[in-house]
């Protein structure tokens, strides 16, 4: 029987850069929304058992993607498969709502799909603790993505716990559809400069974490033209916050009513961008 795993986008309220480790990997400090209920920016994943692994992506974002071992559904499968000491030979269908490259995490909020659904198709019984080290090799936002909701992600964001839900102000998504590398933009940290961060648990206690993300210097040193969408927000009275590296915005508003005449403004402008309301 199919099974079907929802794949939400997510958003980094707050993404502090505390410094360069010796791996080369960012030592961070985030705290990260999972984007669940937002249907058109949300990627399915389904999957039942075949005599073969395939993969078919199909959706307004899957153009671009291949379905091959580089694909983080395949890499978290063969994951799987090593776990379980056996082939696990399914047909699974993407459907891509999420532009990758755009800082929403959907390459990794899919490998998380895959990992929960990989589990429960084949019984597999593998525990949380398990799947978060599994996830945690596939990338440094996947574990994120298997706990939902509200996370706090230390180390270079691996290392995830749970917090109360943090409540979203109305939010804009602005998606300019450019692709932008986050290892890039992780180098180039170099050429800007470092932050210098105020630890988050040296907030006043009780107040919501900042809107503030360190990579954002870096992402418009790599690609300018993030500027642009910047400054569209700004210009409709948004607070614009970049999402990871790059190169979608959000912009927070005091009002549902502004968020959608912002929204109607934008969408006249720059009929070419992805826009989504949250
Ligand atoms: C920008 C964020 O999306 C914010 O949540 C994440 O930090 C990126 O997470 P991700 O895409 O899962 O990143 P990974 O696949 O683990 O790493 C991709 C590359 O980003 C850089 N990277 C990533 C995470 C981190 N803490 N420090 C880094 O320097 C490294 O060059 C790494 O080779
Ligand atoms: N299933 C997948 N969906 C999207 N991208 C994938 C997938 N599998 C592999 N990738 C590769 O991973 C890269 C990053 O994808 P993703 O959508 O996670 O980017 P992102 O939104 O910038 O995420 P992040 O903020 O985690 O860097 C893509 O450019 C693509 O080459």
């Amino acid at each position: 029987m199919a099974l079907a795993i929802q794949a939400p986008a997510k958003l980094n309220r707050f993404l502090a850069v505390l410094g360069r480790r010796a791996d080369g990997f960012h030592e961070l400090e985030l705290v990260t929304t999972v984007l669940e209920g937002v249907a058109d920016l949300t990627d399915s994943l389904e999957g039942e058992p075949a005599p073969e692994l395939t993969l078919a992506i199909t959706g307004p974002m899957g153009e671009g993607l291949v379905a091959d071992e580089s694909n983080l559904v395949i890499k978290a499968w063969r994951l799987l498969e090593e776990a379980a000491q056996r082939p696990l030979p399914a047909t699974l269908r993407l459907e891509k709502r999420i532009p990758h490259g755009a800082g929403l995490g959907g390459g990794s909020s899919d490998a998380a799909a895959a990992l929960r659904l990989g589990n429960q198709l084949f019984a597999l019984g593998l525990q949380e603790g398990e799947l978060l080290r599994m996830a945690g090799r596939l990338g440094s936002d996947v574990p994120l993505f298997l706990l939902g909701g509200t996370v706090l992600g230390l180390g270079r964001g691996e290392r995830v716990f749970p917090l109360r839900p943090v409540p979203l102000e109305p939010l804009l998504l602005a998606h300019p559809g450019l692709h932008v590398s986050t290892p890039s933009v992780y180098r180039a940290l170099q050429d800007v400069g470092y932050p210098f961060p105020e630890a988050l648990a040296s907030q006043p206690g009780g107040t919501a974490p900042p809107w503030r993300n360190d990579l954002t210097g870096a992402a418009l040193w790599v690609c300018p033209p993030l500027a642009e969408v910047r400054d569209a927000l700004r210009d409709t009275g948004g607070e614009p916050l970049l999402c990871g590296s790059g190169s979608c915005w959000a912009a927070r508003y005091d009002t549902v009513q502004a968020r959608d005449a912002a929204a109607g403004r934008i969408s006249g402008e720059r009929p070419d961008w992805g826009l989504w309301r949250v």
